[in-house]
């Protein structure tokens, strides 16, 4: 079994315990009150190399990488910093995230965020909305083709902009199909955990300009964001780099003036 069907199995038993809990009515009752989502859309494309700033406590491949006691104050020093979207790890088992992270960041922020994990059924899209996400992250690799479609459709009749993640050509042609707006391109292999910052300059040709191309993982700093923006990123996600660092808002910042380099206006 691969890490990314191991990591779904946590998910889907700690899916249905949460299920048990918040039947569905309640759910959209609370989706209903939630605060009106953000348009994370214009917020992405530009100008210059947007930066989506992740708060992650751990991860599969590295273990503990950051305590984050209080996820609000980091992605408070990110917005300073001037990231356009924050992405919210919730996933709780591998990356030691959860749902009350994602609402307290939307609660401090005025950018919009992200809901990170491993959505697998409609269900999750609604407790993302409930907690006040504006974009919500559907992997390719964890899904068939069929249950892609309807989540995509799913998340935006709510008011979520889906961010369609692939690793592979096959998989954003599979991401177009599907009809997304923001395809990202991880870098990092989630069957084997590997990472390879060649991934993105393979596979961004395969996604049409009018998308919005995503690069994800393995952003060490300014230069890894020029070389992804040399193949045409639009924005870039990181998350390691940052929260193991000692100052995220400068972090972000440098990354923010690197990306608004006027020579990358030409590029991609
Ligand atoms: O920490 P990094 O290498 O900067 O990577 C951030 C982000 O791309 C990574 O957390 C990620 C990308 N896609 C995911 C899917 C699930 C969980 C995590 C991820």
């Amino acid at each position: 079994m691969s890490v990314l069907d191991e990591i779904i199995d946590g998910v889907r038993a700690d899916l249905a315990e949460r299920q048990r809990e918040v039947p569905l009515g309640a759910l959209k009752d609370q989706a209903a009150a939630a605060p009106a989502p953000r348009d994370a859309l214009a917020a992405l494309r530009g100008p210059g190399v947007s930066v989506i700033a992740e708060v992650k406590r751990s991860s599969p491949s590295k273990g503990a990488l950051a305590a984050i006691a209080d996820p609000a104050a980091l992605a408070r020093d990110y917005e300073s910093g001037g990231a356009k979207v924050i992405s919210v790890l919730t996933e709780r088992r591998r990356f030691g995230g959860s749902l009350q992270d994602l609402a307290d960041v939307r609660a401090n922020v005025d950018v919009s965020v992200l809901r990170k994990d491993f959505i697998v059924t409609s269900y999750q899209l609604w407790e993302a909305r409930a907690h006040g996400a504006d974009m919500a992250l559907l992997i390719v690799a964890a899904l068939e083709q069929d249950a892609l479609v309807s989540l995509v459709e799913r998340a935006e009749s709510i008011g979520l902009l889906p961010l369609v993640e692939v690793h592979t050509e096959e998989e954003a042609a599979r991401a177009v199909d599907a009809g997304a707006k923001v395809i990202g391109v991880n870098a990092r292999d989630l069957r084997t955990l590997r990472v390879d910052r060649d991934v993105f300059a393979r596979v961004a040709p395969a996604i049409p300009k009018h998308v919005v191309r995503i690069a994800e993982s393995g952003v060490r700093g300014p230069h890894d964001l020029l070389a992804y923006a040399s193949s045409g990123a639009d924005a870039v996600l990181v998350g390691e780099s940052l929260v193991i660092g000692r100052d995220p808002r400068t972090a972000v910042a440098d990354l923010v003036a690197a990306g608004a380099h006027p020579a990358l206006r030409q590029s991609g």
